[in-house]
């Protein structure tokens, strides 16, 4: 099967991308963004002045993924207040925008607390803007480093497992720079065997509706120089059928108590496929992606999106023309459903790499243990 690029070892491009960065031009904090819906086609950034405008940012994917969600979230709340806008507001707002990534919650809250714990201190909000600002940039920090640890770990991982090298591994939605502080969470992983020389090829799933697989982690695997290969999701079946994968690797975006995990619509059957054709699943987090105050799965709210995403497909050149802005792919009126994650039990995961350690088998206690072991106390 032709690969989409020779496995070179080598990375063509830096494949740290300027994701999210805070400025101070003269007319007042910014925090820019590069908008990830017009990723593959163009790098276009999106500067923000307020909470709201992130907020939109945040709802229209145009910032995304669980721990650079948390990272914008207690930047948006170092903006407002910066700004002289309503902190509390603004960080129920930002809070808000998405429900299922706990990070964004926990970023936001950080950010939040830090603000209050200074004004309380000295009365003075100039003050307490730094350092709400303070906790985004350690924020912004610590998931840099946690995702280089999550890589080191997750490669130690596939080793272990899969002796020998030449890993296939198999990656659903988008993982890498593009949604952290740092190069990611299960693409990290990627990026790392690559590197290693460990990596014999990826396969990227698309991701429908939204293509984060085709447009953004395609764009990521290109720039790093790996070997890819880019699958429909209805094609996955056929790959594991093939025996065409030795690992699955995904993010997450909440992860319950239990080890249950909240991810990008379609990992649940990948689950159920590797599990069958006896194929690892291994899910790669930060500790922040886990909520204690989240019992178990079906306690996980899923965001439900517009149908219009399903039912329409855009792309920046693409004219308006359905009622989503997009060209239609079913009869207007459609009723579609479209929720933007599942929900994957703790016993259809091999193993679940952070940066505080690896939980394999997946139980509340070893999460539990794991978790503690992080530096941070999450103020939730
Ligand atoms: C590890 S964060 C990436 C995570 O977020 C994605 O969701 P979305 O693109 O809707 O923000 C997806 O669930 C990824 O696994």
């Amino acid at each position: 099967m032709a690969d989409q690029h020779a496995q070179s070892g080598e990375d063509k491009r830096p494949t740290e991308i300027p994701v999210i960065r805070w400025e101070e031009p003269p007319e007042g904090p910014v925090l820019v963004l590069l908008d990830q819906t017009r990723l593959p086609v163009e790098e276009v950034e999106l500067v923000c002045t307020d909470a709201p405008m992130l907020v939109e940012a945040i709802r229209s994917l145009a910032v995304r993924g669980a721990p650079l969600l948390g990272i914008a979230g207690a930047y948006g709340v170092a903006l407002a207040a910066v700004r002289g806008f309503d902190v509390d507001d603004a960080a129920d707002a930002l809070a808000g925008a998405r429900p299922t990534a706990v990070n964004l919650a926990v970023g936001v809250r950080r950010a939040q607390a830090a603000y209050r714990a200074e004004l309380a201190r000295s009365g003075d909000t100039d003050k307490a803007a730094e350092a709400a600002l303070a906790a985004a940039r350690k924020l912004h920090r610590d998931d840099a480093e946690a995702s280089a640890r999550m890589a080191e770990r997750g490669l130690a991982l596939l080793d272990e497992l899969l002796p020998g090298g030449g890993h296939r591994v198999l990656t659903h939605c988008n993982t890498g720079s593009l949604v952290s502080g740092g190069e990611g969470t299960a693409f990290a992983v990627a990026l790392a065997a690559h590197r290693a020389g460990q990596l014999r090829r990826l396969w990227v799933d698309e991701t429908r509706p939204l293509l984060q697989g085709a447009r953004l982690t395609a764009y990521e695997a290109a720039r790093s120089g790996m070997a890819y290969t880019l699958l429909t999701d209805n094609a996955a079946g056929s790959l594991f059928a093939a025996g065409e994968v030795d690992a699955v690797l995904i993010g997450a975006d909440r992860i319950a108590a239990d080890g249950s995990v909240a991810n990008k619509v379609g990992s649940y059957p990948l689950a159920v496929l590797a599990r069958y054709h006896h194929v690892p699943f291994i899910v790669v987090a930060p500790v922040t992606t886990v909520d204690r105050d989240t019992p178990d799965g079906a306690s996980i709210e899923v965001e439900q999106r517009a149908g219009f995403e399903v039912t329409e497909v855009t792309a920046p050149q693409v004219p308006v023309t359905g009622p989503g802005g997009g060209i239609p792919v079913a009869p207007l009126g459609t009723q579609a459903y479209n929720p933007a994650f599942d929900v994957t039990p703790p016993e259809l995961v091999t193993a679940i790499v952070t940066e505080e350690g690896v939980v394999s088998p997946v139980t509340a206690e070893a999460l539990a243990e794991v978790c503690a072991r992080s530096r941070e106390v999450t103020i939730g």
